[in-house]
């Protein structure tokens, strides 16, 4: 719907022929975005090859668990000299590869310059209300980088780009483990300190591993890190932030996904950060007690004790340095 109101000639695939139909023809997408006008340029198909020939950019926006599969079939139908950008929010959880790992491994080598990740604070939901949003979009390359943003940007989406790749998309990978945890910790009325901890020390763990993997610290004080864990860990928008307030009523991890109908990355993001954190020796104490919440029926109330009674520790050692 940006693009669309920028002027672009926007096709949408979706892989269902009636979900196609209903956006292209009615214009509207019941199911995830209810009471909400699609523009009427916006046009949809079920075919891939329709919706990818001819196109100077392609947005891959599809959960990070289904990006090899679409972007390998998707590969037949791309211009050789497309702008590859994708908006997912996760790993490939057994390679734990970053999107942009793997769409450049679908792709082929001649696209990586060309692969760019757009990420930071942007609810769907507000988006297409076009109220004020601000996101970030990194590459390799700061010619793709701006050419994203310029087919972006306008009054109501500010862009901004950034070179750190890595950074960017791990921060809005990992931020959705936290959201899963405020959900938690809002849902057992531990008040706002807990939150506010949850958040520091959560983007603590986040810029942790970030670095370890290769990410700019400071890349976790921008959009894609602190505004992006803002915003999924104090709105009721977010499915991490719901689904870890369901857990937290009692409900079971099934039960929460068969609920909700919609992706919830930080649940698989969850199970790759615990193998990360092993593979980069990196701590992450909130990352762990939420793995033993949703697959270990850890009761929360107990995960939270275990945090609060760790050994005494130095806030940002790693990053910053001791005396
Ligand atoms: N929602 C948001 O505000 C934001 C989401 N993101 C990220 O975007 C990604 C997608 O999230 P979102 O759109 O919200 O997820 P939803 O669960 O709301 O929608 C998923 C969409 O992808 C389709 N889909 C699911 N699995 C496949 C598959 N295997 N092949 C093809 N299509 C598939 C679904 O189709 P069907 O209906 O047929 O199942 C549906 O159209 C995630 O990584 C998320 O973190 C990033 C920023 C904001
Ligand atoms: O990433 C998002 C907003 O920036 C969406 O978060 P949820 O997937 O938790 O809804």
């Amino acid at each position: 719907a940006v693009l669309a109101d920028n002027g672009h000639d926007v096709t949408l695939w979706a892989r269902r022929e009636e979900q196609a139909q209903e956006i292209d023809q009615a214009h509207t997408n019941r199911k995830y975005l209810p009471d909400v006008k699609l523009p009427e340029t916006l046009r949809a198909t079920s075919s891939l090859s329709e919706a990818l020939k001819g196109k100077e950019a392609v947005l891959f926006a599809v959960p990070s668990h289904s990006m090899r599969e679409i972007a390998r079939e998707a590969r037949r139908w791309i211009e050789a000299d497309a702008l590859v950008i994708h908006a997912a929010k996760g790993f490939e959880i057994d390679s734990l590869k970053r999107m942009s790992e793997v769409l450049a491994e679908e792709l082929g080598a001649s696209y990586a310059d060309r692969i760019t990740v757009l990420s930071g604070p942007s609810h769907a939901e507000e988006v297409i209300r076009r109220c004020p949003t601000t996101v970030v979009v990194a590459s390799q390359s700061a010619q793709a980088a701006e050419q994203a943003q310029m087919l972006f940007m306008n009054t109501y989406f500010r862009v901004y780009t950034n070179p750190d790749v890595i950074g960017v998309e791990v921060g809005g990978a990992l931020k959705n483990i936290i959201a899963l945890s405020a959900g938690l910790v809002d849902g057992l009325g531990f008040g706002d300190n807990a939150k506010a901890a949850l958040l520091t020390r959560g983007l603590a763990e986040i810029a942790r591993l970030g670095h370890a993997m290769g990410a700019e610290p400071i890349t976790f004080v921008g959009l894609a890190g602190v505004g992006d864990l803002v915003v999924t860990c104090t709105s009721s928008h977010s499915r991490n932030w719901r689904a870890g307030h369901m857990i937290s009523q009692g409900k079971k991890l099934d039960e929460v996904l068969a609920t909700m109908g919609m992706v919830v990355e930080g649940v698989r993001t969850t199970k790759a950060a615990y193998v990360l954190k092993e593979r980069y020796q990196v701590e992450m104490p909130i990352a762990e007690q939420l793995y033993s919440v949703l697959f270990a029926d850890k009761d929360p109330e107990q995960a939270v004790k275990e945090l609060m009674g760790r050994g005494r520790t130095q806030e940002l050692e790693e990053i910053i340095g001791g005396w």
